[in-house]
């Protein structure tokens, strides 16, 4: 879907990324993390030619940017930045429609179209004719999300979407995005410096120093699988708390016991979700239950660590 090849960006003073290669699956997402100044941003804007390389090719659908007309490849891929970018003087409405307007959809479609955005991204319909400074930092945030969506490209690039806001709301946004079906559906390229944000949102992470990719694999491979010591030690304080964004409840299935069938006061979770969000919905001593296969597995929240330092024990042989 999105191919970078020996991408660098030389400014006269500053060899900002430096020959930087990697690939982008349909329906992935890809989070591009880094310190400040580490060349994810520049990398981000060569994607969408907002910046245009020194050297190295870009592919989108197998065709090299370069080649492609600006405004068809704009139309592919929706852009969401920090402080959201909304014109504070048009109404969200305006905002949304931005796109679809410039594409010249018919005015029913593009009714339709903003109407389902914002009902699929929690604003009341009453926002439509509201202005951007009439909204919490949260709701502009997802009213740039809708405007980044509008046109349904199939690719988004997204760039540190959640930093202006605090730390409880980010979290809550993000479950919520990484929940909807749309945004699954797309390829994604995030920016972020928040570790936590990369491997909540990440199918694979690249982790970038000094416009180079340090790094680059699944959460759990950067974790588990450091290729140097710059890269261990950016995972060095939250190693912990980061092998709950790491593994799923399948993946420590092994480590736990089976029931014949499930305990009526049980919560059940699907499989493939991460240990951070069933320890962040636990509380206390609760039993909870989910389903691999044909077998039901409890877990209480205090079973979870020592089933997981079995697990990793068992990769770390393995
Ligand atoms: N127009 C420019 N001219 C000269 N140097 C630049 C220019 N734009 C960016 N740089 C430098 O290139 C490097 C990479 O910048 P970039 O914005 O890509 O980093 P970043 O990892 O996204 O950082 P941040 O998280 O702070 O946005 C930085 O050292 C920056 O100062």
């Amino acid at each position: 879907m999105i191919a970078v090849r020996h991408l660098t960006k030389q400014y006269p003073t500053h060899l900002a990324v430096d020959d930087v290669s990697f690939e982008v699956g349909a329906r992935e997402t890809l989070v591009l993390l880094g310190t400040s100044g580490s060349g994810k941003t520049t990398t981000l804007k060569m994607i969408n030619r907002l910046i245009e390389p020194t050297s190295g090719v870009i592919e989108v659908n197998g065709i090299a940017i370069g080649e492609r007309k600006l405004h068809e490849l704009r139309r592919e891929i929706g852009y969401v930045i920090q402080e959201t970018g909304l014109f504070p003087h048009y109404t969200i409405g305006e905002n949304i429609a931005l796109v679809p307007r410039l594409l010249q959809w018919d005015e029913r479609k593009t009714q339709d179209r903003i109407r389902e955005l914002m009902a699929m991204l929690r604003l009341p319909e009453t926002f439509v004719k509201a202005y951007p400074s009439q909204l919490s930092g949260g709701q502009r945030q997802r009213v740039g999300l809708a405007r980044a969506l509008a046109a349904q490209p199939s690719i988004l690039l997204m760039d540190e979407p959640l930093g202006a806001l605090d730390p409880v709301t980010r979290s809550a946004i993000r479950r919520e995005f990484r929940n909807l079906e749309e945004i699954r559906q797309k390829t994604i390229v995030l920016v972020t410096h928040d570790i936590r944000e990369a491997f909540e949102l990440g199918d694979r992470v690249a982790l970038m120093d000094g416009g180079r990719i340090q790094q680059i694999g699944t959460p759990r491979e950067l974790l588990l699988r450091p290729v140097n010591e710059f890269v261990r030690n950016f995972f060095a304080d939250q190693w912990l708390s980061l092998q709950l964004h790491a593994f799923s409840l399948q993946d420590l299935s092994p480590y736990l016991p089976d029931e014949a069938t499930s305990p009526p006061e049980a919560r059940l979770f699907p499989a493939h979700t991460q240990l951070a969000d069933v320890m962040s919905e636990l509380s206390g001593s609760e039993t909870i239950v989910f389903q691999s296969s044909q077998r039901f597995i409890t877990i209480q929240s205090a079973t979870i660590w020592p089933a997981l330092g079995q697990l990793l024990q068992h990769q770390s042989v393995s």
